[in-house]
């Protein structure tokens, strides 16, 4: 069976998985696109040489009968309305994060799916499926350095765009490390705090603290340490190190470029954009989604409710970075719906 996608969403990223649908992974025909933006609809359709319908908005794709999954690409804060109307549908999910910008949004998408027979959502959530990354949390669950007891990562972006705003810091970039320490650690989260360090000169975005430290606490007494520097200049890069009682364990740096050696100096070029540095990241995730909807089998891959305790751990980030105080965290226990062996409702 072909999957037929609808993207809904042709910027930046809605383009990439357009490419790793129509030209790298397989089982995945692009039949459907659509943007508020349809100059840049028809662009994708145009560029990348799609048999592929163009609708007017979301609701009107949502409406094709023939479309058996639609990615949710749009900016982040039009996640929410998008992904409710296609829980009206019988159609598969693979949404950007963040899930949603709020928790209120995360819950109403949450509570919608769980009145359905079975998941129907995957949240783009690369992280878990970089494979350096994954290999980290392979050694960490096989007891090599014994428990976990600090974690040090950081997110470094060279800079942002004109919108990006102080509250995406926290839900368009520390979202990323809110869902992997949580995974990497099998741990649950206590609390959040952000801090201010000094203030970067090479910020231009009127209201954003740049960078930003966050704190997090666990249910296990695990610390974890996130530094946010989106206006770095030198590159784009994450950091993982994991501290345990008998060792420690860290996440090699990125890259393929060679190392050049030459009058008495040495130096490689560093990726400066998540699009290559996570390319095999997302395209494992994509193939995946691709590959169970194509059994007609929900997605195993981050569901809604990681989406929605990203959006609780989010809220509280926010809520510290005003008063830079520890807010607590407290997420209800996983309903069976979202379990592993989920329970398929009757
Ligand atoms: N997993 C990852 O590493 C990454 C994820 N993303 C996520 O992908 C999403 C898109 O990000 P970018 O492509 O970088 O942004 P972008 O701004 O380049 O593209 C967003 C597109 O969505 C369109 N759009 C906005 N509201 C819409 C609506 N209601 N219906 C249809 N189209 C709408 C805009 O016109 C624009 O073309 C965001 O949620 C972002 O967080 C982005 C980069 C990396
Ligand atoms: O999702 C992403 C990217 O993966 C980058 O890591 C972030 O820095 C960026 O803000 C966000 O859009």
């Amino acid at each position: 069976m072909v999957v037929k996608v609808g993207v809904i969403g042709t910027g930046a990223m809605g383009r990439a998985h357009i490419d790793r649908l129509t030209n790298v992974l397989t089982g995945a025909k692009v039949v459907a696109v659509t943007d508020i933006n349809q100059e840049a609809a028809k662009a994708a359709v145009r560029d990348f040489k799609l048999d592929a319908k163009v609708y007017p908005d979301d609701t009107s794709l949502l409406q094709d009968p023939d479309i058996d999954a639609v990615f949710v690409v749009s900016f982040g804060g039009a996640h929410e309305a998008t992904v409710l109307k296609a829980l009206d549908t019988d159609k598969f999910i693979f949404t950007e994060k963040p899930l949603a910008t709020t928790l209120e949004g995360a819950k109403r998408i949450v509570d919608k799916e769980m009145g359905k027979p079975r998941k129907v959502i995957q949240v783009g959530f690369m992280r878990r499926y970089d494979e350096g990354i994954h290999a980290l949390k392979t050694q960490l669950d096989s007891g090599i350095i014994g428990a976990p007891l600090v974690v040090r990562a950081s997110h470094i972006n060279p800079d942002v765009a004109a919108n990006y705003s102080n509250e995406m810091a926290i839900t368009d970039t520390l979202i990323h490390e809110i869902d992997e320490m949580h995974w990497l650690l099998d741990d649950d989260y206590a609390s959040i705090q952000i801090t201010y360090p000094r203030q970067s000169s090479k910020v231009n975005n009127e209201g954003l603290r740049d960078p930003q430290l966050a704190t997090l606490t666990t249910k296990k007494g695990v610390v974890i340490q996130v530094l946010v520097h989106v206006t770095a200049q030198y590159g784009y890069e994450v950091k993982l190190e994991v501290v345990g009682e008998t060792g420690e364990l860290k996440l090699p740096d990125y890259g393929f470029a060679p190392i050049v050696r030459t009058q008495a100096t040495q130096q490689t070029a560093m990726e400066t954009s998540w699009v290559k540095r996570f390319l095999q990241a997302y395209n494992t995730e994509v193939q995946e989604f691709i590959n169970q909807v194509a059994k007609n089998q929900s997605p195993i891959g981050p569901s809604a409710w990681d989406g929605y305790i990203a959006a609780v751990t989010a809220e509280a980030g926010i809520r510290s970075q005003k008063d830079q105080e520890p807010v607590l965290i407290n997420v209800a226990t996983t309903p069976a719906f979202y379990q592993k062996k989920q329970a398929v409702k009757a």
